[in-house]
């Protein structure tokens, strides 16, 4: 085999990881500087001189993707088959070793899977059958706790309880164990918990795997949690090495039990360990670089490293102060297309943000400008799970007749009706030939559903009947915010612990935010001020038509060119020649948990800050909204600190509304209303302009969408707020 290949692209002392002897080895090293790469080519080195099989050798991933492209890669250096080779993540890896031993580990010989979903329905159910009250222990802070437990591999009879609330949370968890046995359901977490005790507790097959993987290789070590470390620790037998390679500085899972300290105690652990450090990245730009040595420099306790590249010094970092969030994905999007125009591929572009809620508005402007996007990790905004039960109820107003609406909200959140009660009603609607809404109207009026069932249906029915009713005057925005705190949607969402389900609610509120920046293509009511009036159903039914279009636009295929979109901890390890950070500001980046939670979650965002800045190789952009709509309502933001971390030489700020916004009425296709057309023409109203309305007085416009004299301008008065206006009927004056 040519070993030259396998060596000739390294550098000294990546080469010196690759090629070192039979040992334990930790390979500490910054972003970009070929940590995934001496991984797998220490895999190709083993194969290739070292006399090892495919069969010798264990490599843990981050996710499943890179699993898969790992594997490539060795094919691609090797001319081999290696697909029987361990190449996984923790999670995969545990559900191989447990399928293949089933028996040993308790389990029956088809257990399943439960996702995250399917756990907490188990959860509930169990605790409906043992009668606990889910006031007081909601059923999705049990299935954090659970989690959390078994990430520390403490089992229910484990658990030190401290006072009631954890007891009682502990006789769930105990609960929960003996029911998922009896039912043969394994979670995400006991499959890492089962594989480490299957291991621990039968000493023939921990010796057989351990002399069995002579080589096991871990990527991105820093984000391993205390039951993966001591899944590692077990499995490396007495003649085995382990290596493992990672950058503190990247660690971002702390929130979910990773542990930073795991790089330290590996030394202490595998006492023979060599630390090797590489400093040269290939990744990125001087600029970028420096940008991001100086960004983490602000991080205290860490292991330190520089980095450093005999590469170009590249263009400086650009920083875009965008008026409002739209403007700031339009900016994006601008700039995408021009690189695409300039002969660039869609797919060497990302957009990475913060928080998932942020998606929405980019993905708006990316559908509006046919610009092909993946969602890399996710799912599209619309398809999301809240926001389909927030549209559910919305389209329930909307046609009571709506089933998959009904079925889908019916109980959620949970209001006692079990799946006994919606069979009948299937079973009713079915046989009469009525929509689900009709049959539950006539079983309770008929007297066929009884005691809890039939008072909960009830409430369901009034409660909708009564929304419909409250909503139809307000506009929009309000019916919809009424409908989520009212159906207790927002609630029951933020009931889920954690960052998922504060993700929930971030999108929850951005979806009020859409609705407010919605626009109707038409047909709208309209005042003789150009006032666009936004109420009614006709309104909610085209928002709904449209949010149900988007959401059934398919992904870009797999091979398509499309860009590249996700959320920072979704980029860990991967790298695009141009980069946008959206969403740059205080409190949403770093996030605002964070900044309340004190000086190591801080920090932690910091680091995923440096996670973003080094996916950059030729050209970064970071930008941030002088307002951002949260919630439907428009707050000021602040540059982020980490804008101010950096240093300002590194820095060009874009020289935004010149060069960005451009005038909002385009060459009209009609003449519509001359006189206000020629007149916006002639002074080009831009978005961030100030103008003036003889009715509202000053205001500032914030949005602009449509073309020549329909564009319809939101405008934020000082005395009366935001109105949308039609250009060509709003007599509109520029103050600036
Ligand atoms: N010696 C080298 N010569 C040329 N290119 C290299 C060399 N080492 C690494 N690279 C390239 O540099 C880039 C970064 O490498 P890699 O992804 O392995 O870094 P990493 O340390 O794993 O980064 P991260 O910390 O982001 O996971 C890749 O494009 C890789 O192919
Ligand atoms: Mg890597």
């Amino acid at each position: 085999m040519d070993v030259t290949a396998i060596i000739e692209s390294l550098n000294a002392a990546q080469r010196e990881a690759v090629c070192a002897d039979e040992h334990d080895q930790l390979v500490l090293a910054g972003a970009g500087s070929g940590k995934t790469r001496v991984l797998v080519h220490r895999i190709a080195w083993l194969l290739a001189t070292a006399g090892h099989s495919p069969h010798d050798l264990l490599a843990v991933t981050f996710t499943n993707k890179a699993a898969r492209e790992m594997r490539l890669r060795l094919e691609a250096l090797l001319g081999l088959n290696l697909r029987s080779m361990w190449v996984g993540t923790f999670h995969s890896l545990s559900h191989r070793l447990l399928r293949t031993h089933w028996k040993d580990a308790q389990l029956p010989q088809h257990f399943q899977i439960l996702d995250s979903d399917d756990q907490l329905r188990v959860i509930k159910r169990l605790m409906k059958d043992l009668g606990v009250d889910d006031d007081r222990f909601p059923p999705k802070q049990a299935q954090w706790f659970i989690n959390g437990q078994k990430d520390e591999g403490r089992r229910a009879a484990h658990v030190l309880a401290r006072g009631e609330f954890e007891r009682g949370m502990a006789e769930i968890y105990a609960a929960y164990e003996e029911r998922c046995q009896q039912q043969g359901l394994v979670d995400f977490a006991e499959l890492l918990l089962r594989a480490l005790e299957l291991l621990r507790d039968t000493p023939l097959l921990l010796q057989h795997y351990q002399n069995r993987f002579k080589h096991i290789l871990v990527d991105e070590f820093q984000d391993t949690n205390t039951l993966q470390y001591a899944w590692l620790r077990l499995l490396r037998g007495p003649n085995s090495c382990l290596m493992a390679v990672g950058d503190d500085d990247q660690s971002i899972y702390g929130w979910r039990g990773a542990k930073i300290e795991n790089i330290q105690r590996f030394t202490e652990d595998f006492s023979g360990a060599k630390t090797v450090r590489l400093e040269q990245n290939y990744r990125s730009t001087g600029t970028i670089l420096d940008a991001a040595n100086a960004l983490i420099s602000h991080n205290t306790g860490r292991l330190g490293k520089e980095l450093w590249t005999d590469g170009a010094s590249g263009e400086p970092i650009s920083v875009y102060a965008a008026f409002n969030e739209q403007d700031e994905a339009r900016f994006i999007v601008d700039l995408i297309q021009q690189h695409v125009q300039d002969g660039g591929l869609r797919r060497e572009c990302a957009i990475l943000y913060r928080s998932n809620a942020q998606s929405r508005t980019l993905e708006e402007t990316l559908l509006r400008q046919q610009v092909p996007y993946r969602i890399y990790g996710g799912q599209r905004f619309y398809e999301r799970l809240e926001i389909k039960n927030a549209l559910a109820y919305l389209r329930l107003m909307v046609n009571r007749d709506d089933a998959p609406a009904f079925e889908r909200v019916i109980n959620t959140p949970t209001r006692g009706i079990g799946t006994t009660t919606l069979e009948k009603l299937r079973a009713r609607a079915r046989d009469e030939g009525q929509s689900l809404w009709q049959a539950a109207i006539e079983m309770i009026s008929g007297g066929l559903l009884k005691g809890r069932a039939a008072t909960s249906v009830q409430a369901f029915i009034q409660l909708i009947e009564r929304l419909d009713e409250q909503s139809l005057p307000l506009p929009l925005h309000e019916q919809v915010e009424l409908v989520l705190n009212d159906t207790q949607l927002m609630d029951f969402h933020a009931q889920e612990k954690g960052e998922k389900g504060q993700a929930r609610v971030e999108n929850l509120k951005e979806l009020i935010t859409a609705v407010r920046q919605y626009d109707p293509a038409l047909p709208v009511t309209m005042s003789d001020d150009g006032e666009i009036n936004l109420e009614g159903r006709a309104a909610l039914e085209h928002f709904l038509a449209e949010a149900t279009l988007d959401a059934g636009d398919t992904q870009a295929e797999e091979d398509q060119d499309a860009v590249q979109m996700m959320t920072l901890h979704t980029a860990k390890g991967l790298e695009f020649p141009l980069v946008f950070i959206a969403g740059v500001e205080e409190g949403l980046f770093p996030h605002q948990m964070s900044i309340e939670e004190g000086a190591d979650r801080l920090e932690e965002e910091r680091r995923l800050c440096y996670v973003g800045i080094t996916r950059a190789m030729k050209k970064l952009y970071l930008t941030h909204a002088e307002s951002r709509r949260i919630y439907g309502r428009d707050n000021l933001c602040r540059p982020s600190r980490f804008i101010s971390e950096l240093p300002e030489n590194l820095l060009q700020e874009v020289r935004l509304r010149a060069s960005i916004s451009r005038p909002v009425s385009a060459r009209p296709q009609v003449r519509h209303q001359g006189m206000a057309q020629s007149q916006a023409e002639e002074v080009g109203l831009r978005v961030g302009q100030q103008v003036s309305h003889p009715k509202f007085g000053a205001g500032i416009i914030l949005h602009a969408e449509g073309d020549g004299p329909k564009t319809r301008l939101l405008i934020n008065f000082d005395e009366v707020g935001e109105k949308w206006l039609v250009l060509g009927f709003a007599p509109l004056t520029p103050l600036d």
